[in-house]
């Protein structure tokens, strides 16, 4: 049996599940492999913490020039952060170390960098823990989509929102008591506005967008949007239209070569998309490509188990894997994605009541400055407020104003998100007017 000496950077969530499961599952890792990996060391910020696995106390040091004397072959970041993650990784491979990480705001920022000094060191970067948490969606896409012509790909990207949106919509709870139990659970980054403001999913679509596309795309190019606006009302009109709220991820290249359009936004998805019923802390990557169609990879985004399995598997790979080839990506043009001829989801409280026919009206001032309501739901709440919701063609931002000023009555709350549309949605543009439901 060959034993591997490897170094662990970090002892939170993560770092404690890479050290349980190196325990747990060295007979089935030893047997595959022939190998025995031995953590010598263990760098951490405060020695004096309380720790869930006491018997390392001993491995424990809190400078990292105790670490780099030591006689390890890989180096494990699982800290997070910018500095001193960077320097420490930078420091690890000049030594030769090779590293994994799941560092995914590192690996989005400073990536290529961190990835041509590998290359100069010859000495392996893995990162599959950095997107998706248990899906392995790095190793799919750098091994085996070699030949593929990627040219979008979507997904659900971060574990905490995607808990917080499903208990909010499913189950009617609190966005803040769900963030809290999701920070709980070990899902939230340390500074959870990371997830709630949607940055961790543009960190980890900059990551997908350069595997995919060759692309090194800058992090603040991203459009981005979070989830802290959205509120309960709007994912039940959501609802009533057949459509669920997800924070939604997406990269898309049109056209060989040519400019790509990547943003973060909550949006509407039909119910029958494959990313609709992705719930709580499950993560889904869905790939277009010229031969593969379409490829959906679905499983657990966050937590101790799913992702200490993403850094094992690295671990276990680390000398299996031929190294990737990695090309010095190309600065693409970007753009923000047209919005012309756009359907959006508007999501309307009004403190007056509503009636049916007083959509309808509203319906045809709004064609009338170019908009054409495919869909719309009205509900009139105890309170005598209402809730209107419709999926608006041509509402571009700058008609905005004028598509809310039209409804004539005094808004107290409105929201507009993009919209993925479905079968359902196209056979309604295409064969009917448009469809009213109301629920009063
Ligand atoms: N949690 C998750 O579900 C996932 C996390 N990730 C990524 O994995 C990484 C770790 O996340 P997670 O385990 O949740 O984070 P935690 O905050 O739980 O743990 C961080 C660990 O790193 C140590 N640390 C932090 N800063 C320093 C420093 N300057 N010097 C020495 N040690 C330091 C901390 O030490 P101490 O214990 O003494 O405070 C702690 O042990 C992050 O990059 C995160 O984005 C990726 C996928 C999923
Ligand atoms: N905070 C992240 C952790 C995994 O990357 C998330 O919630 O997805």
């Amino acid at each position: 049996m060959e034993q591997v000496n490897v170094a662990l950077l970090g002892l939170g969530t993560v770092g404690t599940g890479v050290w349980k499961m190196l325990e747990s599952n060295q007979d089935v890792i030893a047997r595959r492999t022939g190998r025995f990996f031995n953590i010598q060391t263990i760098l951490v910020k405060d020695l004096g913490k309380k720790r869930e696995i006491n018997r390392v106390g001993h491995l424990l040091t809190d400078q990292f020039a105790d670490v780099l004397q030591k006689d390890v072959q890989i180096v494990i970041e699982v800290m997070g952060g910018i500095e001193p993650a960077r320097t420490y990784m930078r420091q690890a491979i000049e030594k030769g170390c090779h590293i994994i990480t799941a560092n995914k705001e590192l690996m989005a920022k400073h990536g290529v960098e961190l990835e041509q000094l590998a290359n100069e060191k010859g000495v392996q970067l893995l990162y599959e823990a950095s997107v998706g948490g248990g899906i392995p969606v790095i190793g799919t896409l750098q091994h085996f989509l070699k030949a593929n012509r990627i040219y979008k790909i979507s997904g659900i990207l971060n574990g905490t929102t995607n808990y917080i949106l499903t208990q909010m919509n499913l189950y009617h709870r609190d966005f803040d008591d769900v963030l809290q139990e999701a920070q709980a659970k070990g899902y939230a980054e340390a500074d959870p506005t990371s997830d709630v403001e949607g940055y961790d999913a543009a960190y980890k679509l900059a990551i997908l967008s350069r595997l995919v596309f060759g692309a090194h795309i800058p992090v603040s190019e991203i459009s981005r949007k979070g989830i802290t606006d959205v509120t309960a009302a709007e994912l039940k009109m959501a609802g009533s239209l057949g459509y669920t709220v997800k924070l939604l991820a997406q990269a898309e290249q049109y056209g060989e070569n040519g400019p790509i359009s990547c943003s973060v936004n909550p949006a509407l998805l039909p119910l029958s998309h494959p990313l609709a019923s992705v719930n709580d802390v499950y993560n889904a990557i869905y790939v277009e490509g010229d031969q593969i169609q379409d490829l959906t990879l679905v499983g657990q985004g966050a937590g101790e188990k799913p992702t200490a399995s993403a850094v094992v598997e690295d671990l276990c790979n680390l000398h299996r894997l031929p190294s990737t080839r990695s090309l010095s990506p190309i600065q693409p043009l970007l753009f923000a994605g047209g919005e012309e001829g756009c359907t959006r989801f508007v999501f309307i409280r009004t403190r007056k009541p509503l009636n049916d026919q007083e959509v309808e009206a509203y319906k045809l001032r709004l064609q009338r400055v170019g908009i054409e309501v495919l869909k719309w739901t009205l509900t009139v709440e105890e309170t005598g407020e209402a809730l209107l919701a419709l999926l608006a063609k041509g509402w571009e931002s700058a008609l905005e104003p004028v598509g809310l000023s039209e409804l004539g009555v005094e808004i107290q709350e409105s929201a507009t998100r993009p919209v993925v549309l479905g079968n359902a949605l196209t056979q309604v543009e295409n064969v009917h007017p448009a469809v009213g439901a109301t629920s009063k």
